[in-house]
């Protein structure tokens, strides 16, 4: 019953009442639907969704991390823009999120694609290489706690994780803000940083997403 529930746990029932199994865009879709009519939650959101995909579809990573899986929408509308053989590895600590996130990328059809390492991202991170058999990541998505971005971009520097080119795109560098973040990405020598306005998602807040690019 959803009496009790958490928010996750009410968004996934909404997922499993309404989209189709196997269909990742009516997953996104469903969880858009719930969160703007029915009760907001942090996914990053069609209006931002939609920056998000284009900068994915321009880079086609062939390994990417995401830090902060929560309910998995991001993860789900990232995988359904990558080819078969891409990897996504999305990073989440909070285990009743990733049980849910799990659900919700099994339902969208896209498990194949993904890797949810349930953990924090401090400890996660410096085991990518010996764990996970990555090189480097051609595309960072970063929407967890906000006062970890700044200490995972120079923990991600410092286990050699970015190459020249490497990007990373941050969620919510303005609402509610990353400032320590922003100033060292816009100030480096080593990031070519672009803010894309948008708005907060399902909101009229302004909000936006920060591309950097690693120069090495
Ligand atoms: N170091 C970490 N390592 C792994 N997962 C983490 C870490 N910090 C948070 N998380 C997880 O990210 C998920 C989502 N999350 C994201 C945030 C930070 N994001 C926000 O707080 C946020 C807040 C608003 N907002 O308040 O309007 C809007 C947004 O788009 C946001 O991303 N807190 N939890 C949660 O499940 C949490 O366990
Ligand atoms: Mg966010």
């Amino acid at each position: 019953t959803l009496t009790g529930s958490t928010r996750p746990e009410r968004i996934l029932a909404a997922v499993q009442r309404k989209a189709t199994k196997g269909d990742a865009r009516s997953v996104v879709n469903t969880i858009d639907q719930y969160c703007r009519y029915q009760e907001w939650a942090m996914n990053v959101g069609d209006e931002k969704g939609a920056i998000l995909d284009s900068i994915v579809c321009e880079v086609k990573p062939s390994v990417m991390l995401e830090l902060g899986t929560y309910c998995g929408y991001s993860t789900v509308r990232i995988a359904s823009m990558l080819p078969p053989n891409a990897r996504l590895l999305t990073l989440e600590f909070n285990p009743a999120y990733a049980a849910v996130a799990r659900q919700v990328i099994a339902w969208a059809g896209v498990e194949d694609k993904v890797v949810l390492i349930e953990g924090p991202s401090g400890d996660w991170i410096p085991k990518m290489k010996e764990e996970f058999g990555v090189t480097s990541f051609d595309l960072v998505f970063l929407d967890h706690w906000k006062d970890r971005y700044l200490p995972d971009t120079k923990l991600m520097e410092e286990c050699g994780l970015l190459r020249t080119g490497s990007i990373l795109l941050a969620d919510n560098v303005i609402c509610p803000g990353t400032p320590e973040y922003l100033e060292y990405v816009r100030g480096s020598p080593r990031y070519e940083s672009k803010y894309f306005r948008s708005h907060l998602e399902y909101t009229r807040v302004e909000d936006g997403l920060e591309k950097s690019v690693f120069l090495g």
